[in-house]
């Protein structure tokens, strides 16, 4: 951790009474420990300086986090904005729905939100068109005996947002390419010359709006690809003020963005803590013996409660989102201190999601703590996903994908007799920031 901080930066400095954690490097500020070691760099600025401290995110400028859990209900605050999200990432969020308040956010998610809520996902076949694409990739994978395994889960979730969207299989590689294009857009430098990201990001951005902007038009034209689309083109075009096809346009390029990395990152550390805890394993596999075929319908998944538990506790551990960045709009009053209007906040769902002051043992991976409960899934129970009016829309649909890889990987591999196992170290080379995920080069076994 000491080398991730900048030594030369000791001096104890206030901005509006609250501190700020020491070892900002000049432009960089504290983002190398923010990628690389979030969880400790949260609890020893808690330590040192309290509840309430700046982070510097470098070119985000100065937010201010705050540890306590009551920080979690400021995401259902009618004064706290999440506009600060385009200010950040202009050229991938810019305009979309996760970055608007009010009037113009819900009016874009109620267009969206139906589709993928249970019914919308069971009308349209959403778990039969992906339980083949999963299986085939798990066989795959038994087939060739060991992985690299985030390298396959992104491969995997990608795969899976794309048929959701209808792209032929085909069409795939081209769609793959242009993606992982249009994500040097986080990174990129804003110097827009020929060849350099920023150009490239742009173009492949461009190219995906218009081929999504063809798929508008084949929807309404009635030849749509998938039920999804034209389920939410036609939400769109049922809502009060008509909206412009520019910002379906953008929405669906965010269905893209929000469900990919997110969904492969949990997926990879399923696959690990299967692999390190035999126990989690037979257990999985007792019930994919028994359920015996991978669920397709949301209706089904509660014949799958370990896969479920599965799921909820690999998130809790392994958040995907770990900050989420938002403004003040007005004065606002968090236990004993007042925060300022127009401060740019930072709520750590990561550190919530293993608080001793929510969760017993929290760092313990313990499935039992979800078969076991009787009471329903309360909002703090998947603070993974954010709470109030942003929270992810992407829930549902996860939670079945999830289910349905899970016990496709348990099915595959029992039946040819073998199990996963971990083929190197978990510890490096892991990040947080901006999404969480293990590291790039852990490797499976299945044998
Ligand atoms: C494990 C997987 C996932 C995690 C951990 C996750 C997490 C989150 C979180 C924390 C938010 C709240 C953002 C905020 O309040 O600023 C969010 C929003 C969102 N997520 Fe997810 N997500 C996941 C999967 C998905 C999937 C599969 C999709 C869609 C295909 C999706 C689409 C979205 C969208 C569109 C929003 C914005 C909602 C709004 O602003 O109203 N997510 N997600």
């Amino acid at each position: 951790m000491d080398m991730l901080l900048n030594p030369l930066d000791r001096r104890h400095r206030l901005r509006y009474d609250i501190p700020v954690v020491p070892g900002a490097f000049p432009l960089v500020g504290h983002l190398p420990a923010i990628v690389c070691d979030l969880p400790r760099l949260l609890l020893r600025a808690e330590r040192t300086l309290g509840s309430c401290f700046w982070l510097d995110f470098g070119p985000a400028g100065h937010q201010m986090t705050c540890v306590d859990p009551d920080a979690f209900a400021l995401l259902r605050h009618k004064d706290v904005s999440s506009a600060l999200i385009e200010e950040i990432a202009p050229e991938l969020l810019g305009g979309t729905l996760v970055a608007q308040d009010g009037g113009a956010h819900r009016q874009a998610r109620d267009a969206i939100k139906a589709a993928f809520l249970p019914k919308g996902l069971t009308e349209a076949g959403i778990g039969d068109l992906f339980a083949p694409v999963i299986r085939a990739r798990v066989q795959a994978w038994r087939d060739r005996g060991d992985v690299t395994i985030l390298r396959e889960t992104s491969d995997l979730s990608l795969t899976l947002i794309f048929r959701l969207m209808g792209i032929p299989a085909q069409d795939l590689p081209g769609w793959h390419r242009k993606y992982r294009q249009l994500l040097q857009l986080i990174v990129a430098p804003r110097v827009d010359l020929p060849g350099l990201p920023l150009r490239r990001g742009r173009a492949a951005r461009d190219w995906i709006d218009a081929q999504l902007r063809q798929f508008v038009r084949d929807a309404r034209a009635h030849t749509a690809r998938t039920g999804l689309i034209n389920d939410m083109v036609s939400a769109f075009d049922r809502s009060d003020d008509a909206l412009s096809d520019d910002v379906l346009v953008a929405n669906i390029r965010l269905l893209l963005l929000g469900g990919h990395d997110t969904t492969a990152s949990t997926m990879a550390w399923m696959v690990i803590e299967l692999a390190r805890q035999p126990v989690l394993w037979n257990a999985l596999v007792e019930e994919a013996k028994r359920v015996g075929a991978v669920p397709t319908r949301h209706a089904d998944l509660a014949q799958c409660p370990v896969a479920e538990a599965l799921f909820r506790e690999t998130l809790r551990v392994h958040p995907a989102t770990t900050l989420l960045p938002r403004r003040a709009l007005q004065e606002l009053q968090l236990g004993q201190r007042r925060i300022p209007a127009g401060t740019h906040l930072c709520i750590p769902l990561l550190h919530f999601s293993t608080s001793a002051l929510l969760h017993e043992a929290p760092d313990q991976f313990r499935l039992a703590r979800w078969l076991q409960r009787t009471e329903p899934i309360r909002p703090v129970d998947m603070l993974q996903f954010g709470t109030g009016p942003h929270v992810c829309i992407g829930y549902h649909l996860v939670w079945l994908e999830l289910v349905q890889f899970c016990i496709a990987l348990a099915l595959t591999m029992h039946k040819a007799g073998v199990r996963p196992r971990l083929l190197s170290g978990v510890e490096k080379g892991r990040r947080y920031y901006p999404t969480a995920h293990p590291s790039m080069t852990i490797r499976i076994g299945f044998s």
